[in-house]
């Protein structure tokens, strides 16, 4: 009421669509990092995710460098930002892009897709930082085991007063 906009989706059934693949890693293995980034979120919500493959989806997933395309926020090459996305909305909105000049694994040496993969997501669900050290929206990168990575409590109390 007058004018108070909710931070999420309003809605929770949400489309993904992955653009473009980092030559870094097997096409499968890109897929199964985004997927389980997103499982991440549905798990604890109502929220599902179908992906699609033409057009537009509500999550355009993209991998790319320096200044791209219309995007208001560029990356700068190896290290430093590794992604970002852009809280729900229309367009941009939900968009999450991924700097190419990282080295992306889906184990050990470089960075874990699914890892960051799961921050941004968080971000592209209306989430923003956390100050508590182990949350996955905390806002430094922590090389854990991809797979031991459960959200804290901090990261269901935030996704859960959005979506519950
Ligand atoms: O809003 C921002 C601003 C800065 C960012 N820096 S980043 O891309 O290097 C990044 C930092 C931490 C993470 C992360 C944090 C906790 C668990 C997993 C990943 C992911 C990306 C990422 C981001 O989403
Ligand atoms: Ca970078
Ligand atoms: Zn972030």
């Amino acid at each position: 009421q007058y004018g108070y906009t909710l931070p999420g989706w309003g809605r929770h059934n949400l489309t993904y669509r992955i653009v473009n693949y980092t030559p870094d890693m097997a096409r499968a293995d890109v897929d199964e990092a985004i997927q389980s980034g997103l499982e991440v979120w549905s798990r604890v919500t109502p929220l599902t995710f179908t992906k699609t493959f033409k057009g537009v989806a509500d999550i355009m997933i993209a991998f790319r460098t320096r200044v791209h395309g219309r995007c208001p926020r560029y990356f700068d090459g190896p290290l430093g930002v590794l992604g970002h996305a852009f809280p729900p909305g229309l367009g941009l909105g939900g968009d999450t892009h991924f700097d190419e000049d990282e080295n992306w694994t889906k184990d050990g040496a470089g960075f874990s897709l699914f890892l960051v993969a799961a921050h941004e997501f968080g971000h592209a669900l209306g989430l923003s930082h956390s100050n508590d050290q182990t949350a996955l929206m905390f806002p430094n990168y922590v090389s854990l085991d991809p797979n031991k990575y459960p959200l804290s409590q901090d990261d269901i109390n935030g996704i859960q007063s959005i979506y519950g």
